[in-house]
């Protein structure tokens, strides 16, 4: 226990139990614990309670600073969304009878064209940043639309509500369906305010010159890079006929540059062994998007088989294919993906709920390349945390291990700073 820092003041002081991930132990449950945050949102320190009064002398805080979790009470790290479409919340539940393709040209495409109106988008971007805040998404990696104005009023958005985001212009230079919404020119528009991630949005609506010129600014720019990956087999086909001089799916990216290992690519249901071999090499990630795989009948993709190739994977709701903007609806259909599988194949090893925590969770900072950042209670990380209440007053379950909902989580934390209960409520 040292204090190196000593201009670093402490922030908040928590004491009782902490559940997080570490590379060992996909659950570890801290029990009898202290965590100091301190004024720059930074864990400083996670002991076990015995050494208190030597941490509140080193520290400088007293008793009275101590927020102490109740019996049925718990903190754990913030959960981190590696795919949202933000651009389509506002039609969440609805339109899931059409896969992939034809649903994009029918449903999604006239929808992300009215982000024009910079009001229209203010409602649905405000209300998307809030809902995924008191869910627990203390990092979200968001698609946005072509527009850079909506663009960049998405990342104020996020920054005043006090989300750690992602947020990705999206770049789209073919579109037969609605050409109304595409655009030629890409160079300026890829800087939004939280942190910009470069976006091309498939292949299938993409040159190869587009592809070659974002995959340059995202190496010259050490940028994150985020699209869509083999979702679904039609569209698979449809890349193999637009990308002849491609071996595969995956090769397209390589190709343009498009994988390095700040890249996180959604999906990924069907891509082969070959093709994971890549992803592990180039450090890429996958984010899986199970609510959106099963809702408009994409696949099921096999993480065990993608973890296995030691591939950087986290979770994603993908709103609006997924009709959930819950990072624990993520986690349930991980599990029941997982389980399905193990019904068509008994020696598919299915995943615990233990490992899809830390999917939801390390795993996610992983995926987006935080992971030195956020991701777990680790001294030097930000304190990107859920206080959760498995007893919360009205809540959603009795007390035996069961399902619970935003209900529980009654305080939210990113970089040290209160973000749920809302200041305005
Ligand atoms: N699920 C999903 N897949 C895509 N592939 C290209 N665009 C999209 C999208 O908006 N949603
Ligand atoms: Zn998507």
């Amino acid at each position: 226990m040292n204090r190196n820092d000593t201009t670093a003041r402490i922030a908040h002081v928590f004491r009782g139990t902490f559940v997080h991930s570490t590379s060992g132990a996909a659950v570890e449950i801290l029990q009898n614990c202290v965590l100091g945050v301190d004024d720059q949102g930074k864990i400083a320190f996670i002991e076990n309670d015995r050494d208190e009064e030597s941490l509140s002398k080193l520290w400088g805080f007293g008793a009275s600073d101590i927020k102490q979790l109740g019996q049925h009470e718990f903190l754990m790290p913030g959960m981190v969304d590696t795919h949202i479409h933000a651009s389509q919340y506002s039609y969440t539940g609805t339109a899931l009878d059409l896969p992939l393709l034809e649903w994009l040209n029918t449903y999604t495409f006239p929808v992300e064209a009215k982000y024009k109106d910079l009001e229209f988008a203010n409602n649905v971007y405000t209300k998307v940043v809030r809902r995924t805040l008191k869910n627990g998404t203390t990092t979200a990696c968001y698609f946005a639309t072509i527009h850079t104005d909506a663009s960049l009023l998405l990342g104020e958005l996020a920054d005043k509500f006090g989300q750690r985001a992602l947020v990705g212009k999206v770049c789209m230079d073919c579109n037969s369906a609605v050409p109304q919404y595409k655009e030629s020119s890409i160079l300026e528009d890829c800087y939004p305010k939280v942190k910009p991630v470069v976006t091309p949005r498939f292949a299938p609506s993409c040159s190869s010159s587009l592809l070659s010129e974002l995959g340059e600014i995202a190496n010259n720019n050490k940028l994150h890079i985020q699209s869509h990956i083999s979702e679904n087999k039609g569209e698979v086909e449809l890349v193999k006929t637009l990308f002849p001089g491609c071996k595969s799916y995956t090769d397209v990216y390589l190709k343009h540059k498009l994988l390095t290992d700040r890249t996180v690519m959604a999906h990924g249901c069907h891509l082969t062994d070959e093709e994971l071999e890549i992803f592990h090499e180039t450090g890429s990630a996958i984010s899986h998007c199970p609510n959106s795989n099963i809702s408009i009948c994409s696949g099921m993709l096999n993480v065990r088989n993608v973890l296995n190739h030691k591939v950087k994977l986290g979770l994603g709701t993908d709103v609006a294919a997924g009709y959930s903007p819950s990072m624990l609806d993520a986690m349930r259909r991980t599990l029941d993906t997982s389980k399905a599988l193990t019904i068509q194949d008994p020696q598919h090893k299915t995943l615990s709920f233990e490992e899809v925590f830390r999917l939801a969770t390390l795993g996610g900072s992983e995926a987006l390349s935080l992971d030195d950042q956020i991701g777990n209670f680790v001294v030097g990380k930000d304190f990107d945390a859920l206080r959760v209440n498995v007893c919360v007053p009205e809540g959603p379950i009795d007390l035996f291990p069961g399902e619970g909902d935003d209900r529980n989580i009654t305080e939210v934390y990113v970089a040290g700073r209160q973000v749920v209960p809302f200041p305005d409520t």
